[in-house]
């Protein structure tokens, strides 16, 4: 992490005094005032709280030492998901502070794989309300319950999902409250925002979950999903209420299905600062792999045969699972293309082959076929005279297998869901067609663990430790022996989160208006400069190092990628801020980049005054 020139601690001088409102039992009882046994003897005093807490004060780091002891007898991860909830429900300066001090070992836990099962058992694991839920049949009670929530707060963040394609796990109803309150969590834990500047919300419009609808405890709007002009008509009443009295917000839309979430972020990206993880963040973190991997790969190829250097645009890319992310990253390599590589969007567009359950998008599989796809999609469907679909066989069918034997990939991305996809006979007709020396870029990206298309270890093995790998959950590392020398690999987690933390916060400081492609390339470049691979002096043939930045150094990555993303912001003129000239551009650049450290919340106490007019919850 030599790279970094800023570190994520805090200086106490940088913590203020805070004066609170509250008293006694309700200062208790505040998850983002309360201290527990850490109120120090004048706070006590000042704050009613004599006789409401056992005699010792506590430090955070002992505090911190008791939690921890506690989940470690929680026997399973959601038994230990379930304690951290309620830690959360309790003090928040305590559950981030555990989670901070634990990352690697608490990410999992509280996201993904976790949260996954979390979500999928809401109705049954219920104990407290969390967020802001908007159920349709209550339309008309949207401003009211908007207002109840957020009268007074200043918010920079929302999170929203309607649930419908829930990490992987697909339709989970009005759960998905779970991945809005776990993604805002980890702006905080690893981008550094102020937990009470962000809202996490759930769009309740039913669910095609069967289970769910046959549940007597499902604790959702029991019918099925509501679909087009109503559909549309709810999403706008709550993004226009944003609007209205947010205007300098980011909104953070999650878990979307595929047939939404591409229409929405086109529909609000010119007007709002939108932003949709799956299809954005994905396409960031995944460019940001992808751009190291090249590095590597070429220098492994310069090695063994030709000096010339390889680029995004070099590369054929292979997509299996079309759906938000594959379409996502799909998007962004495309528009990182034309933008570094100087090249026409068509021309780009051409080294992209996507294949979803129907095989290969290809022209030949029938207008009707094609005329039902969104606009993004068909500019990936390959022309009709590239001769799909007829491999000897009736169907027009192009199956993975078939399109990685004759175009020879240079890349692989699965977000398709389908474990098991990529066969040994996939991966090893990759291998046949790279040029000597090159390494392929295999990045199986499915969520949860078990979903993914194949496992590290497989990949490995059956390219002899030549793949250059990324999983979409954590994965171990892998110890092998490559030509008699023992070797290590790191597997990157390519996951979203990141990057998305930074990228959100970049827009917060630069108080962008709209978010926009090249910020997010802004964002991928600063986090592929930090990727270990790239920094490593390993022989590049064998260099094992992960692809990305480690989890446990995300919240210094973040802050890296913010800067870069304000930045951006800035100069391009997406900042709702408006600058006269240059200079003023570059004023307020330096500004940002002294203050970004000032802005980040960090899980500490601030030391309390007790103040009739100072904060209360809001
Ligand atoms: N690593 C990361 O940061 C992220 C990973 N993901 C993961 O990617 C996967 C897909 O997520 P989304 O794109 O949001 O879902 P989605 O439902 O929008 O897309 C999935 C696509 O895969 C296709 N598919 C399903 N089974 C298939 C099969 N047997 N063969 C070929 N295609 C098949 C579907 O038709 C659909 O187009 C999930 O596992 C999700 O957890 C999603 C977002 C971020
Ligand atoms: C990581 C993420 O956003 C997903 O799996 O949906
Ligand atoms: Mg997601």
């Amino acid at each position: 992490m030599a790279a970094l020139s800023i570190s994520s601690h805090k200086p106490p001088h940088l913590i203020p005094t805070l004066k609170v409102a509250l008293r006694g039992q309700t200062l208790l009882g505040s998850p983002r005032f309360n201290k527990g046994t850490a109120f120090s003897a004048e706070e006590r005093k000042a704050f009613g709280l004599e006789g409401r807490l056992p005699y010792r004060v506590n430090t955070l780091d002992e505090q911190c030492a008791r939690a921890y002891g506690q989940l470690e007898k929680r026997d399973t991860p959601m038994r230990k998901n379930t304690f951290l909830q309620s830690l959360k429900d309790q003090n928040w300066t305590l559950y981030y502070s555990l989670l901070a001090r634990h990352l690697k070992e608490l990410t999992p836990i509280i996201y993904t794989p976790t949260e996954a099962e979390a979500i999928a058992s809401y109705s049954h694991i219920f104990r407290r309300s969390e967020g802001l839920y908007l159920s349709y049949p209550e339309e008309d009670l949207m401003e009211q319950a908007f207002l109840e929530q957020t009268r007074g707060r200043e918010i920079d963040l929302i999170v929203v999902t309607d649930a419908e394609a829930i990490l992987g796990i697909g339709d989970q109803g009005v759960g998905g409250i779970g991945i809005s309150t776990a993604k805002s969590v980890i702006y905080t834990l690893i981008g550094g925002l102020d937990p009470s500047k962000s809202l996490s919300v759930t769009l309740d419009v039913g669910t095609n979950n069967e289970s769910l609808l046959h549940d007597p405890l499902y604790v959702g709007w029991p019918e099925k999903r509501v679909r087009g002009a109503d559909y549309d008509r709810f999403v706008d009443k709550f993004v226009q209420l944003v609007r209205k009295h947010y205007p300098h917000s980011l909104l953070h839309f999650e878990d979307f299905g595929v047939t939404n979430a591409h229409r929405l972020l086109d529909r609000y990206h010119d007007t709002h600062a939108v932003f949709n993880d799956d299809i954005q963040g994905t396409g960031a973190v995944s460019l940001a792999c992808i751009m190291s991997a090249i590095r590597v790969s070429s220098e492994a190829r310069a090695s063994a045969s030709s000096p010339e250097k390889k680029k995004l645009g070099d590369q054929r890319y292979v997509i299996f699972g079309a759906g938000s992310a594959g379409l996502g990253i799909a998007v962004q390599l495309r528009d990182a293309i034309v933008s570094a590589d100087n090249m026409k969007r068509e021309d780009a567009n051409k080294k992209f082959w996507l294949v979803d359950r129907e095989g290969l998008l290809h022209a030949g599989l029938g207008d009707e076929y094609v005329q039902a796809m969104t606009h993004q999609k068909k500019e990936f469907v390959r022309p009709a005279d590239e001769g799909w679909g007829s491999q000897g066989r009736d169907d027009k069918k192009a199956s993975l297998l078939d399109v990685v034997k004759k175009i020879r990939p240079t890349v692989l991305i699965g977000c398709s869901t389908s474990a098991g996809a990529f066969t040994q006979e996939v991966v090893e007709a990759m291998m046949e067609g790279l040029d000597e020396g090159a390494r392929p870029i295999i990045m199986p990206l499915s969520n949860p663990s078990r979903l993914v298309e194949a496992t590290p270890e497989n990949l490995l093995h059956w390219t002899k430790g030549k793949a250059l790998i990324a999983t979409g959950s954590p994965f171990d590392s892998i110890k092998m022996d490559v030509d008699g020398k023992d070797k290590e690999f790191v597997i990157a987690e390519c996951n979203n989160a990141l990057i998305y933390p930074g990228l959100g916060f970049g827009a917060i400081l630069a108080r962008s208006r709209i978010v926009t492609d090249t910020m997010l390339i802004a964002g991928a470049r600063r986090l592929a400069q930090l990727s270990p691979a790239i920094n490593s002096d390993e022989d590049p043939e064998y260099n094992g190092a992960a692809l990305l930045p480690d989890f446990g150094d995300a919240p210094k990555v973040n802050l890296e990628v913010a800067i870069s993303v304000a930045e951006q912001a800035i100069r391009e003129g997406s900042s709702s801020q408006e600058y006269a000239n240059d200079e003023e551009k570059e004023q307020a650049i330096r500004e940002v980049r002294e203050n970004a450290l000032k802005r980040v919340w960090v899980p500490v106490y601030p030391k309390y005054e007790y103040d009739e007019n100072g904060m209360t919850e809001t």
